[in-house]
């Protein structure tokens, strides 16, 4: 903490913790009073007392979990202390070595409300230049760009961090680049659901720029380039669940947010067409998702957590620091074997057959600026499990009263037609099995006009399949495996995130 022999220009005293110092630089006073007639603001006292004056910027937590960058200037009377000062503080900052010094960036220009550009450059460069953060940065020119430079190109040694300016469809992409490469080149096949995830070192940060920014709003407490900016710069790392999922023994994506079959899918579907309407477009299919109210037959199996602290219905929320996810990551610590790994653990398969209107798994708890408690508010970031939602078929009005409560102080579990688990892993195979030119067919994002309702056929009764919405992204296949796995252990990335409570 800074204090003592030197004084804030307002005369009272001040002090800065140096883990939230982003700067400091010395000040020439006599030519800045000349410059700017700051002069005169100042007391006329302590600016004649003291000649010299060095200036230091720092976080200041303002309200709503929002940080900004705030400057103070200490007076001093010998320009050797000040520069002693000076000197001190720089050395304090280097041994920070948690601290980001070379960051390479991605920007997609066309996320959320294409501002993405724009917020870099006017919100968050500033900063990183101001704390001494040396950048290369790229602004992607097509989907998947970031995600295969990271795979391929990227020489990560030169990096102590990567950082995405867009929405979860971005980190997405950063955590399939990072992960894919780390697997490759310490030999782990992908394909495999049983095999351990190689951890990868970099960390990666996020600028919200996107539609949702839930991992963002989620790990952060809101949604602000700022805050997400100072975050990276004092370097708060969060580590995070990751679902792996795959069909028939191949590895289809990573998940670290939603992963959503029926209600969550075909809103993802139909707003994929219509991007153009930036994030509004999920309130519009949305609202016509909803009016459609199909729900999907299938059978859904799953490993319950067992062995874990927390369950998803209890008042826990993860925070920085969280003694769950702690507890929890020690299952996995090097000695131990993974309890569910163990035979005797796979004997508690559970099997739900139904129709349902959703199947969403969380892993976070998703909360976003729609829904600041999110789809399972005692979810945790890395618990290394995943939170299981099954909505079953309902009338309109009660689906309706379900999903108000995401934006009130209402369970909206509690409702005799929604169950939720906590779960290691789990697999969803539809009822009817999806041929593989109909697989073909979407995946070549060509959506079925209208599917075949094998049981009628010529009714308006729901399709026979819904996809499922991971990330943000969709996949063409109904039937997964999903496998969740956490630091320290197996997992992944770490990600900036509040030092505090969020
Ligand atoms: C009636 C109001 C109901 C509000 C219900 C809100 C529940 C919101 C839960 C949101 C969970 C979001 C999980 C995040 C997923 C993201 O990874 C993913 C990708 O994000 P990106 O675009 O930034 O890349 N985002 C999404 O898939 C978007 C999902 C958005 C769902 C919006 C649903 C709106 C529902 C409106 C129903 C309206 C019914 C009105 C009837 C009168
Ligand atoms: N230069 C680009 N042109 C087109 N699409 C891109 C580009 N860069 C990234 N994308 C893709 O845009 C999609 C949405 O990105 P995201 O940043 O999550 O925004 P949003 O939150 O609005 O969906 C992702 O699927 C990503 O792969
Ligand atoms: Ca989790």
């Amino acid at each position: 903490t800074l204090m003592a022999s030197v004084v804030p220009q307002t005369g009272t005293s001040h002090g800065v913790s140096v883990s939230e110092i982003l700067a400091v630089r010395e000040l020439d006073v006599d030519s800045e009073t000349k410059d700017d007639g700051r002069w005169q603001k100042m007391p006329q006292k302590s600016t004649e007392a003291y000649p010299y004056a060095f200036t230091v910027s720092y976080v200041e937590r303002a309200w709503q979990h929002r940080w900004r960058c705030s400057d103070v200037t200490f007076h001093c009377l010998e320009g050797a202390l000040c520069q002693q000062w000076v000197q001190t503080i720089r050395e304090q900052l280097t041994a920070l070595t948690s601290r980001p010094k070379h960051l390479l960036v991605y920007i997609n220009p066309y996320g959320g409300k294409q501002q993405g550009e724009r917020i870099y450059e006017q919100k968050v460069a500033p900063l990183f230049t101001l704390a001494s953060i040396s950048t290369h940065v790229i602004v992607t020119e097509h989907a998947n760009h970031a995600r295969d430079h990271l795979r391929t190109e990227a020489e990560l040694k030169k990096y102590d961090g990567v950082v995405c300016v867009g929405g979860d469809g971005m980190f997405s992409e950063m955590v399939h680049g990072l992960v894919s490469r780390t697997q490759r080149d310490n030999g782990v096949d992908q394909n495999s659901p049983e095999e351990k995830l190689v951890p990868c070192t970099l960390r990666i940060g996020i600028i919200p720029a996107g539609s949702t920014d839930c991992i963002c709003y989620a790990t952060v407490g809101i949604n602000d380039p700022v805050t997400s900016a100072l975050h990276i710069i004092v370097g708060d790392a969060q580590p995070m669940d990751v679902c792996s999922v795959h069909h028939n023994n191949t590895f289809l994506r990573y998940s670290v947010s939603l992963l959503g079959y029926g209600f969550y899918g075909d809103v993802l579907a139909d707003s994929e067409r219509k991007r153009w309407m930036g994030p509004a477009r999920y309130d519009f299919s949305g609202f016509k998702t909803f009016l459609t109210h199909h729900y999907y037959e299938g059978t859904v199996s799953f490993l319950p957590a067992t062995d874990i602290l927390g369950t998803p219905r209890d008042k826990t929320r993860c925070r920085a620091g969280c003694f769950i996810c702690q507890h929890n990551g020690q299952l996995y610590s090097e000695d131990h074997q993974p309890l569910f790994l163990l035979p005797e653990y796979k004997g508690g398969w559970r099997v739900i057959r139904g129709k349902f209107l959703a199947i969403n798994a969380a892993s976070m708890s998703c909360a976003c600026p729609r829904s600041p408690k999110g789809l399972s508010p005692a979810a945790h970031l890395a618990d290394g499990t995943t939170d299981l939602i099954l909505v079953r078929k309902c009338s309109r009005f009660n689906f309706l009263r379900h999903l108000l409560r995401h934006t009130s102080k209402y369970d909206q579990f509690d409702m005799n037609f929604v169950e939720v688990h906590r779960v290691r892993r789990f697999r969803f195979t539809p009822r009817y099995c999806q041929s593989d030119s109909e697989l073909d067919l979407r995946e070549n994002g060509k959506r079925l006009f209208s599917q075949i309702c094998r049981d009628h056929p010529a009714c308006s009764c729901s399709p026979a399949y819904s996809s499922w919405n991971c990330d943000g992204e969709i996949l063409p296949h109904a039937a997964i495996e999903v496998g969740c796995v956490t630091t320290p252990y197996n997992l992944l990335c770490k990600y900036t995130v509040h030092s505090e409570s969020i």
